[in-house]
């Protein structure tokens, strides 16, 4: 069999993937490898984050234009909207990402690869077996996937590719979990024409943000037609001639739920109910290593793992961090020196594009409350800065701040409604410098910018918060 050599091979060329195989080896003068069987830039590029962003732009901008005085109103035309998000995703070709690749002088081994000892990845092909040997380190980058309950598996439900991938939009979907997907394709496809009924098993949508986010997308969703049934499980799934007909198509006949709020009829089924690292299949058990070990973090020195199949925050921007970081030790060590890493933690931040918007960072008011952090919160409507009102004619939502009140520190930071995901960045900034609030102050925003939003918080603060701690 042949065999190949490079000092980091990556497995997985996902966005962590990739920026782990370039970080490892750049400006060192080692060799890096990713081995990838579908298509390089992974879930991210194809299938989740960008097709889902290039189709609900549009929709936000026609969106604003009926809320914004001046202007005549816009209104989304379907055909083009799925052929931007064509053009987004490249058609499914990966040709561009190869082309960077090459560029950043990493080897690209097309297939699938499963660990077979120390520091080999054997990858099959319809070209057969390659043993790929990693001198130095290899990294796991295989992503995650939708977690599909045994009840569900039969009737051929549509995960999170369907959605984005939509090429037959069905007249009635019936969507399953109250996260992030479900929040985001649910504004996509009744765009599109769905009748959107979405089935949710918590009292509250989105979950692990603030209880008034959930509130604000709840009432968001329901404004614009789509029902939410709260508190409501799913006990049993029907469904006539399922057929895996590809990629967004109509997986067959009608659905039925039998749910704890009575009998719900769909064309299509969208079950977004989590995701799970992908890492059946990959040999962990030829170094003798099983999932837990890679999720808990206890690896051999030479082997890796990043973004989503590390068990970490499922978020693109979380994966590239922790390939930058993981790629900076390999280099790192190489050089028999140790990478430099701040002290504290990086806060991880989240932007959910639904409507309103919703951005977070660093703790809630309750896991800052349940950390033992001494507490002091700030919310204000996210309409109260000049700059925020200017933006459309109705901005709903709130903000809000989290301090620890015995050392000023800022902890957490929640933005809902207009220009939420870009005001939440000052707020990460200012977690990983440890900028107190009493110093944050003075970080004047120009007026009217959308960042006045930051005055409104901080001066509804205690006023002891406005000078160092005694
Ligand atoms: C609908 C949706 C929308 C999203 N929107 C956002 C967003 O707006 N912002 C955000 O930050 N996050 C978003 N996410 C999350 C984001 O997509 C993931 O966190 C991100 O893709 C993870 O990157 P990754 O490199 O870890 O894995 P992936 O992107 O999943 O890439 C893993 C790669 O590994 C390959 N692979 C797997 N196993 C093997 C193997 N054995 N051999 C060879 N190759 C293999 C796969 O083919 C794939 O190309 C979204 C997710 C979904 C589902
Ligand atoms: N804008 C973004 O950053 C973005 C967009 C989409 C997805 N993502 C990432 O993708 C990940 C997956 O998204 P998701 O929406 O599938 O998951 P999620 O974790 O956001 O939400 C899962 C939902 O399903 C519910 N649920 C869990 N198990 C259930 C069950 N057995 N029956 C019924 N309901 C159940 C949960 O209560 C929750 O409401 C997210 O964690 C997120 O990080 C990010």
């Amino acid at each position: 069999m042949e065999t190949r050599e490079y000092d980091v091979v990556v497995i997985g060329g996902g966005p962590a993937g990739e920026n782990a195989a370039q970080y490892a080896v750049e400006g060192t003068g080692m060799s890096s490898a990713i081995v990838e069987r579908e298509l390089l830039g992974g879930e991210c590029s194809y299938w989740a984050c960008m097709p889902s962003k290039a189709l609900l732009r549009p929709i936000a901008v026609a969106d604003l234009t009926a809320d914004l005085g001046g202007v005549s109103t816009a209104h989304v035309a379907p055909k083009a909207l799925l052929e931007r998000r064509d053009y987004w995703v490249s058609s499914y070709d990966d040709a561009g990402q190869d082309t960077w690749a090459d560029g950043a002088g990493i080897a690209v081994v097309r297939g699938a690869g499963r660990l077979v000892g120390e520091r080999t990845v054997r990858v099959t092909s319809s070209d057969g077996d390659v043993d790929v040997v990693a001198r130095r380190a290899v990294v796991i980058a295989t992503g995650s996937e939708p977690v599909v309950p045994p009840m569900y598996a039969d009737a051929l439900p549509w995960g999170s590719r369907d959605a984005t991938g939509v090429v037959e939009v069905p007249d009635r979907l019936a969507i399953v979990g109250g996260g992030v997907v479900a929040c985001e394709a649910a504004i996509w496809m009744k765009a599109l024409g769905s009748d959107v009924t979405l089935v949710v098993r918590d009292q509250r949508l989105l979950g692990r943000t603030e209880p008034f986010a959930g509130e604000a997308v709840l009432a968001g969703l329901r404004e614009r037609g789509i029902t939410v049934h709260l508190g409501t499980e799913v006990s049993d799934v029907r469904r006539q001639s399922p057929e895996a007909t590809g990629i967004g198509r109509v997986h067959g006949g009608t659905v039925t739920l039998t749910t704890s709020a009575g009998e719900l009829e769909a064309d299509e089924l969208l079950l977004s109910i989590g995701r799970t690292p992908r890492l059946d299949d990959l040999g962990l058990d030829s170094v003798g290593l099983t999932a837990d070990d890679v999720s808990a973090g206890r690896l051999p020195e030479w082997l890796h793992a990043v973004g989503d199949a590390s068990g970490g925050p499922p978020l693109t921007h979380w994966g590239k961090h922790q390939a930058r970081v993981v790629g900076a030790r390999i280099a790192a060590a190489a050089a028999g020196e140790v990478a430099w890493e701040p002290d504290r933690e990086a806060p991880v931040p989240q932007v959910v594009f639904s409507d309103p918007e919703v951005a977070s960072v660093g703790m809630t008011e309750a896991e800052a409350r349940a950390a033992g952090h001494d507490v002091v919160v700030s919310r204000v409507p996210t309409s109260s800065a000049a700059g925020t009102g200017l933006l459309r004619d109705t901005v709903v939502g709130d903000s809000q701040v989290v301090v620890d009140a015995s050392t000023h520190l800022l902890l957490g930071a929640t933005f809902v409604g207009v220009e939420a995901g870009e005001l939440v960045h000052a707020a990460t900034v200012a977690i990983v410098g440890g900028v107190p609030v009493h110093v944050l102050r003075h970080a004047v925003a120009s007026y009217p910018t959308a960042s006045e939003l930051w005055l409104r918080l901080l001066e509804e603060l205690p006023a002891e918060l406005r000078r160092p701690p005694a």
